[in-house]
């Protein structure tokens, strides 16, 4: 019932209350300054010295990796870790930890950082340990029974504490700051595979923390490691670290987050994206920069101009690593990873993490990767149970009404709590701009986000929504994947995207990091060929399938529909390479989960699910993938 469901929210929302004013979201501004104009009171100081990392563990200076306290057995491990000589840095004999931006004398930049958790943080910085009295309220239960699979050679043992994993004082102190207070299951797992310096493919279900568990290795590694001397040509900078994501707004967001993590290391982070301006950008990579955020378009452009040189990278990330390499930006990002100056696989490091990983796109990542290691937490592509699902069979005249009813249901019952967000998802740019105006003409305030507004007018359509003064967000795709915001209590597919795998993204801006939310779809004969995908996605999750879908999807898998789950190949239910040889673990936390029951779904398929070549694409409506950077 939708009544239980609520409360739950609401009994969500209240406890984490003190997380949310403390953490999670960004500090309280008077006035919202976009990234890219974020510049002026964090400007360095040119002309100090190079920052000491005396504070570092007792570890200052030392490449290769303290592994002893990583989870059981650590010590009888092989050498896992990649010392710096193997990339060919030399080490540059700098003191205290070997830090940073050598490219221009170094700075302390410690002493000038705006504070991201704002100015009452000292207590939670200075604790002790990590305590987990002090839970910040995130629900971990939902996740300790998720099973986990890894494969490839010699995996790193997972960790069940941050304590557990030597990412160094300055970087523990920011985690405290965040509250967490426990690694989520894909950090436990995936921190000590990338601090071991294993390439990693890693698939976990949304809002399950996978930006910390990319970000944190990437940190500690810059923060600890020595590097040669970056190269002094004018004007160009030389970043170690290379975040990409498909979206303008999810890297202004693992910006944010990234600048969190990172702060007073002494790590500098920058972030670079299209719509907004060039030379602003420009000046901010000038200051200095370590790790660099981007969208692919934004990135090729500063590499023509010769103003960013990926020679030093060392560590390489693809957030939503599947949109990344589908057919839509594929050949930048190959443009990018293949085509310019950065070092080969094998001489860096590189991670791929997404909630989904059809079996093609595995494939193809596969290029991009050294004898990496495949992490699943949860049923790859799955949609965590955390989000209530229901399906509602509405024709293509009713949408506004039935939406309509929902909104009056939402607002009588008080339903979502007062703070509560809904977030829209529609086909097309058109359709988000017709319906908002509908929206807001009938009292409902609403904003829209999609390709065709400017840059500004996405970061306000967002800034509003977030803060509660258009409670509504109507979106295309561009808003499915990846972004955090908090709140968003419930998420309304009123038109269904062709594809699963974008579904499953939707629908997971509700629910995360341990909340519920709910998810409404409507559904029509417009949408017979996600029938089948959905049911079983929806069966997967425990959720309730309405006998007239399960109708639909029996015709679709006698009608040879190729959008399906395991048959067509798009899920990639687990690593692809595993129908070699390749060495295997499985981890079943809290036990209950046979064999590979999880990734069947639908029974009868588990045999041939994976036989199927491609047929991931062919998601995308033209007015959908306009809307991505
Ligand atoms: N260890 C932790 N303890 C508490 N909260 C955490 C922890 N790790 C991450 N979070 C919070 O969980 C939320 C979701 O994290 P994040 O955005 O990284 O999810 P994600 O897996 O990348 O999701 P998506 O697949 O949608 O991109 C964020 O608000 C983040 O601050």
């Amino acid at each position: 019932m939708r009544t239980s469901w609520a409360d739950s929210v609401a009994n969500s929302a209240s406890e984490t209350a003190v997380s949310d004013n403390n953490s999670l979201r960004r500090p309280t501004r008077s006035t919202y300054v976009p990234p890219h104009l974020r510049s002026a009171s964090d400007t360095p100081n040119l002309s100090g010295p190079a920052p000491e990392r005396t504070n570092f563990n007792g570890n200052a200076g030392v490449s290769q990796l303290s592994r002893s306290s990583m989870g059981g057995g650590g010590g009888s491990k092989p050498e896992l870790g990649r010392q710096s000589q193997g990339y060919g840095y030399a080490g540059s004999g700098r003191g205290g930890g070997g830090c940073l931006n050598n490219r221009s004398g170094g700075w302390d930049r410690r002493e000038r950082e705006v504070n991201p958790f704002g100015d009452n943080d000292e207590a939670d910085a200075r604790g002790q340990a990590f305590n987990e009295q002090e839970n910040s309220g995130i629900n971990f239960d939902p996740y300790q029974d998720i099973p986990v699979e890894t494969s490839g050679e010699n995996v790193p043992p997972p960790v069940n504490t941050f304590a557990e994993i030597d990412l160094g004082e300055l970087l523990d102190q920011n985690i405290r700051r965040c509250k967490y207070v426990k690694p989520t299951p894909v950090q436990r797992h995936a921190i000590p595979i990338v601090l071991g310096g294993r390439d990693l493919m890693a698939c976990a279900q949304t809002g399950s923390g996978k930006t910390a568990a990319f970000c944190f290795p990437i940190i500690s590694g810059i923060m600890r490691e020595q590097y040669a001397q970056r190269p002094r040509v004018a004007r160009t900078v030389y970043p170690l670290a290379l975040i990409l994501s498909p979206t303008r707004e999810l890297s202004c967001q693992i910006h944010d987050e990234a600048k969190k993590f990172s702060y007073q290391t002494g790590v500098k982070v920058v972030v670079a994206y299209g719509g907004a301006p060039i030379n602003q950008q420009l000046r901010e990579l000038e200051r200095g920069v370590d790790i660099l955020v981007a969208t692919p378009g934004r990135l090729v452009d500063l590499l023509e101009r010769a103003r960013v040189s990926l020679q030093m990278i060392r560590y390489l990330a693809l957030d939503e690593a599947d949109r990344m390499l589908d057919m839509g930006f594929e050949p930048q990002i190959r443009k990018i990873v293949e085509q310019m100056d950065m070092p080969n696989r094998g001489m860096r490091q590189t991670m791929l993490f997404s909630a989904t990983f059809p079996r093609e796109i595995q494939r193809l990542a596969s290029d991009f990767l050294s004898d990496y290691i495949f992490l699943a937490v949860g049923r790859v592509g799955s949609s965590t149970d955390l989000i209530v699902q229901r399906v509602e069979f509405v024709q293509e005249s009713d949408k506004r009404s039935h939406l309509m009813d929902l909104l009056h249901a939402q607002r009588e019952n008080g339903a979502h709590g007062k703070q509560a967000l809904t977030l829209v998802f529609v086909e097309t740019k058109k359709g988000a701009d017709s319906l908002e105006h509908w929206l807001c003409i009938n009292g409902f305030p609403a904003t829209t986000i999609h390709g065709d507004r400017t840059q500004q007018e996405r970061e306000l359509a967002l800034r509003s929504f977030k803060s509660g003064k258009t409670p509504i967000l109507v979106a295309t795709d561009v808003a499915a994947r990846g972004l955090d915001i908090p709140h968003v209590a419930h998420v309304v597919n009123f038109d269904l995207p062709n594809d699963i795998d974008d579904y499953v993204h939707r629908i997971g801006r509700t629910g995360r990091a341990g909340k519920t939310g709910l998810a409404t779809a409507f559904f029509n004969e417009g949408n017979l060929s996600l029938a089948r995908p959905l049911t079983e996605l929806m069966q997967e999750a425990s959720q309730e399938v309405p006998a007239w879908l399960t109708r639909y999807a029996s015709r679709a898998l006698y009608g040879g529909n190729k959008n399906r789950r395991n048959g067509g190949g798009r899920f990639g239910g687990r690593d692809f390479r595993r129908e070699g040889s390749l060495g295997r673990n499985l981890d079943h936390y809290g036990g209950g989960n046979g064999g590979t029951a999880y990734y069947g779904g639908g029974g009868g398929n588990g045999g041939t699910a994976y036989a199927v070549p491609g047929n991931y694409g062919g998601g995308y409506a033209s007015g959908v993938t306009s809307a991505w950077d």
